[in-house]
């Protein structure tokens, strides 16, 4: 089977080349974020764990294989047996690999299962990292659209190539997992690279201005990569990550004066700068008041509320997308942001500044947390021998 183009490896891959699968970490997280998703949380259907590690031996090949743009099997679409299920869906044939990068996490509820059961004998390596995270004020978690057993985020330049990747996962794993849910996103909500531009959300704004971003190497080190010293071994070079579902109400948002929607975030509609002043990528000065003696961004403002310095120093790297999963029979787009962030201890960065946000922030009157999820994101699968999760069950 011939792969669909070339791969490029290189580390800013043109639109339709190849991410590198293999390395230290896994692809997609620092790598720059790509404009489509395709997230999907598994249920573990077994209590086999033999045919669970046999099948993350398989999802892993298959994963190496699509991201370089080749059909999920050997044989592939078309070139297997007539009498066969093909070993790929065909979907994605004649595509290129469109900066494929599926990444692989893991939720609590694979080490205790909701009645208390360690059903694979991995409850003692449970990081301490993947306790459940806190109800918020404000959240209405819809239970069936949140957790899950297994994670995978795949995200491309092209959505054929990303729901390509997901379906063939699936299928592979019929009989072991089944799907729990999975969203689509387009437009991603955040740069992860300085060498991209700020793309916006849904409400408008530029999403992604103070992200942790992958060139920052020593803040993406201490703020990023978990480590052995924090506790669990085998995520030494993983990473957590943190899914949370907002549904917006965009026309209640549409109908707010311009001045109102600049001052809920604090920062202006068309540049992204900061109201006390200066351009997007200028620090904001919180202490700064106008003319009133009131603070040019306000107390209740999304940018101080979730800025490190009101979070004791927190940082997350946010790789979130926009959504629209249709309308909602009442009048209405059913349209959000998939929130996303990965950080190397979420109790320590996520949930301190979700709780000040669910607390004080005024966006709160458009928006609804409707999903939650927590995945452990082991570090990168190093050659062909290796496979996902290796080190958990190795
Ligand atoms: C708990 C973490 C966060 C949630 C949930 C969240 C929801 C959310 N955010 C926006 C839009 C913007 N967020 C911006 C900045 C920003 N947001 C968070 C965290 C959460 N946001 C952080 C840590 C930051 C950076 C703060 C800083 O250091 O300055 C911005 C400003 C531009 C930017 O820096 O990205 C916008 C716009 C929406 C619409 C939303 C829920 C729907
Ligand atoms: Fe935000």
């Amino acid at each position: 089977v011939e792969a669909r183009s070339e791969t490029a490896g290189t580390a800013s891959p043109g639109p339709h080349d190849a991410v590198p699968f293999y390395g230290e970490h896994q692809a997609g997280i620092v790598t720059p974020a790509q404009d489509r998703l395709h997230f999907v949380a598994f249920d573990v259907i077994t209590d086999d764990r033999a045919k669970l590690v046999e099948m993350l031996r398989d999802w892993t090949l298959a994963a190496a294989r699509m991201t370089a743009g080749l059909d999920a099997g050997a044989l592939g679409a078309v070139g297997g047996p007539a009498q066969a299920p093909p070993q790929d869906t065909g979907e994605a044939l004649g595509l290129p690999p469109s900066q494929l990068t599926l990444t692989f996490g893991v939720g609590g509820s694979l080490f205790r299962d909701a009645k208390g059961r360690d059903r694979f004998g991995i409850a003692a390596r449970r990081p301490a990292a993947l306790e459940d995270l806190p109800h918020f004020p404000g959240d209405a978690l819809r239970p069936e659209i949140s957790g899950g057993d297994l994670c995978v985020q795949a995200c491309a330049q092209d959505p054929q190539v990303a729901v390509h990747a997901v379906r063939n996962l699936a299928r592979i794993g019929m009989g072991v997992v089944s799907v729990r849910y999975s969203q689509l996103g387009f437009g991603r909500t955040s740069s992860t690279s300085t060498a991209q531009a700020t793309p916006r959300n849904l409400m408008g704004f530029k999403d992604g201005t103070a992200n942790l971003k992958a060139e920052e190497t020593d803040q993406v080190r201490d703020h990023l990569w978990a480590a052995a010293a924090d506790g669990s071994d085998w995520m030494a070079g993983g990473t957590y990550l943190v899914t949370r579902k907002i549904r917006m109400t965009i026309e209640t948002w549409d109908r707010t004066s311009l001045a109102e929607q600049e001052a809920i975030f604090g920062r202006d509609k068309g540049e992204g700068a900061p109201l006390s002043g200066g351009k997007e990528f200028d620090e904001p000065d919180f202490a700064k008041v106008g003319d009133d003696g009131e603070p040019l961004i306000a107390d209740v403002a999304h940018v101080r509320l979730a800025h490190p310095t009101s979070n004791g120093g927190a940082r997350l790297l946010r790789r979130g997308y926009n959504f629209v999963d249709g309308s909602d029979g009442l009048g209405r787009l059913d349209a959000g942001l998939f929130f996303m962030s990965y950080q190397r201890d979420p109790h320590k960065q996520f949930v301190p500044v979700q709780r000040n946000l669910a607390r004080h922030d005024i966006l709160n009157e458009y928006i609804r947390h409707v999903s939650s999820g927590l995945f452990a994101i082991p570090p990168g699968v190093r050659d062909a021998a290796d496979y996902w999760g290796a080190g958990l069950f190795g």
